[in-house]
């Protein structure tokens, strides 16, 4: 006997070529329109398939309500969700529901094909089968997810992500800074069995050394000097879900060798505790940087990053998926229009081709800052080209060779210094100081949050300032514009 499959999608043209590919492959195919035809047919007495591709957006019911009742009758039946919607949402639903393989629309032929082949327990070859059937109806948008994408390597980190959201492995994201680590690791956490238990976020780099033991573990009241009151740490805020650890390749040796303790052993004591502490956590460890290398220098501990880097998750920077620039800038325009309470704004399609030539060192965060800016600053509801001037920093290599062109500048900034304050001085004005003070303030306070493509914790840090500081410079700085 020939495998039998079902092809199950309101799309008639997807409908009317897979079934033919598969046919060509030589195992007999059903094809139906919607999840109804197609349980009745089985109602019915028609042959039951051994394999079924289902699109999931369909009019009546929908593909992942199928799946289950597909599951419910028979739970082996192996199931190929296909969608021309690739988000978490979409993905982490057909895995959860038990399908087999996720398709991303348009798919290859070939592909499917291999696939079937791969799944089906028994490939056979011969050709019958029902035909396709009535008009198309469009696939309906309902992506409502926050990590936003849809250029080929982002829908895979979607499926990606869809699929080990369910497994209880560690996970490592890899990723330059601003290209959305911290959403992977909440859509992991959203989508697993541990969505309800809470997800606790602690960037390494942001606390300094000598707490970040308290923080992690906890502490009790006395354990030291200041310690006045007992102190949960993040691991046991955590209990039942998922910690998230930011910027991992940032922490102390000393804790490195404990956490790969607590990470092996699941139990722990607080800092000057002495009840041995249980907790069941999944980490996700994020990182900007090249931890192989960090091992090499003998600056991260080797087993550390096995036990944490059991599947890898590598964010690709924005310059390398720069299809996504529009459905980004288009979200970020909308969001930050809505906050604001201002009008909302679209770029015009030169405004979108300069964006993509952009390299955007600061990744998807910088994006992000440019579209508040945009909405806050841009005259018209729509943006052109000449909007972006003067927005738009330069790249990498840009930054580099502006640097050592700009080399005599940098090292003497005292001199138009001095001769600003003895024009203003001759000029009579009044307060100079506090001018001054405010735009030296500023001018570090640009060129930080550019060097760290927008974020505001390591542009603080990079000062030593405080990021109450950055914020609170920010904010007076947005309130005396006009
Ligand atoms: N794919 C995306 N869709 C929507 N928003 C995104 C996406 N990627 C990033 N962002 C936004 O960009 C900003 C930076 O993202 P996030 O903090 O997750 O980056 P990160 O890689 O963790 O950065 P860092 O390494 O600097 O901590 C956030 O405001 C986030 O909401």
């Amino acid at each position: 006997m020939p495998a039998h499959l079902w092809v199950v999608d309101d799309d008639r043209a997807v409908r009317f070529v897979l079934a033919q590919a598969l046919r060509d492959a030589g195992w007999s195919v059903a094809a139906f329109a919607g999840a109804t035809e197609a349980l009745a047919a089985l109602a019915g007495g028609e042959p039951a398939p051994d394999l079924v591709f289902t699109d999931l957006r369909m009019p009546e019911v929908d593909g992942l309500a199928f799946l289950e009742s597909l599951k419910g009758k028979r739970p082996s039946l192996p199931v190929v969700v296909m969608s021309a919607w690739t988000d978490v949402a979409s993905t982490a639903g057909a895995f959860r529901g038990g399908a087999v393989e996720f398709l991303s629309k348009p798919f290859d032929l070939d592909d499917a094909v291999a696939l079937a082949a791969r799944t089906l327990p028994a490939a056979a070859d011969t050709p019958t089968a029902a035909d396709p059937a009535p008009d198309p109806i469009p696939e309906t948008a309902a992506d409502d997810t926050e990590l936003v994408g849809d250029s080929a390597p982002m829908r895979a980190l979607f499926r990606a992500i869809g699929r080990l959201a369910q497994a209880p492995l560690s996970v490592l994201v890899t990723g330059e800074t601003g290209t959305g680590k911290e959403l992977v690791a909440r859509a992991l956490h959203r989508e697993s069995p541990r969505a309800r238990k809470p997800f606790v976020a602690l960037n390494t780099a942001a606390i300094p050394a000598e707490l970040l033991e308290s923080e992690l573990f906890g502490h009790e009241a006395g354990a030291f000097t200041g310690a006045t009151r007992r102190h949960i740490g993040r691991f046991e805020q955590a209990d039942g879900g998922t910690l998230f650890l930011d910027e991992i390749g940032d922490m102390p040796a000393a804790l490195q060798t404990r956490l790969l303790r607590v990470l092996a052993e699941g139990e722990f004591f607080r800092v000057g505790g002495r009840e041995l502490i249980r907790v069941d956590v999944r980490v996700i460890a994020a990182t900007h940087q090249d931890l192989e290398a960090a091992v090499a220098a003998g600056r991260f501990r080797a087993d550390l990053l096995h036990r944490l880097d059991v599947v890898r998750l590598r964010l690709p920077p924005l310059r390398e998926r720069l299809d996504d620039v529009p459905l980004l800038a288009a979200r970020f325009l909308a969001r930050a229009a809505r906050r604001l309470g201002l009008p909302g704004k679209q770029l015009d399609s030169a405004a979108v081709r300069r964006l993509q030539q952009h390299a955007w060192p600061g990744n998807v965060r910088e994006l992000e800052n440019l579209c508040w800016r945009l909405v806050a600053l841009a005259p018209a509801e729509t943006v052109g080209v000449r909007d972006l001037e003067g927005l738009l920093r330069a790249g990498p290599g840009a930054t580099a060779g502006a640097a050592a062109a700009e080399g005599d500048a940098t090292s003497d900034w005292q001199t138009p210094l001095a001769a600003a304050v003895r024009a203003a001085l001759a000029a009579g004005e009044p307060q100079l100081q506090a001018r001054l003070r405010g735009q030296f303030e500023q001018v570090l306070l640009d060129a930080a949050l550019a060097h760290t493509g927008g974020h505001r914790q390591n542009a603080a840090t990079a000062l030593g300032i405080g990021r109450n500081a950055v914020t609170r410079k920010l904010g007076s700085r947005r309130a005396r514009r006009p």
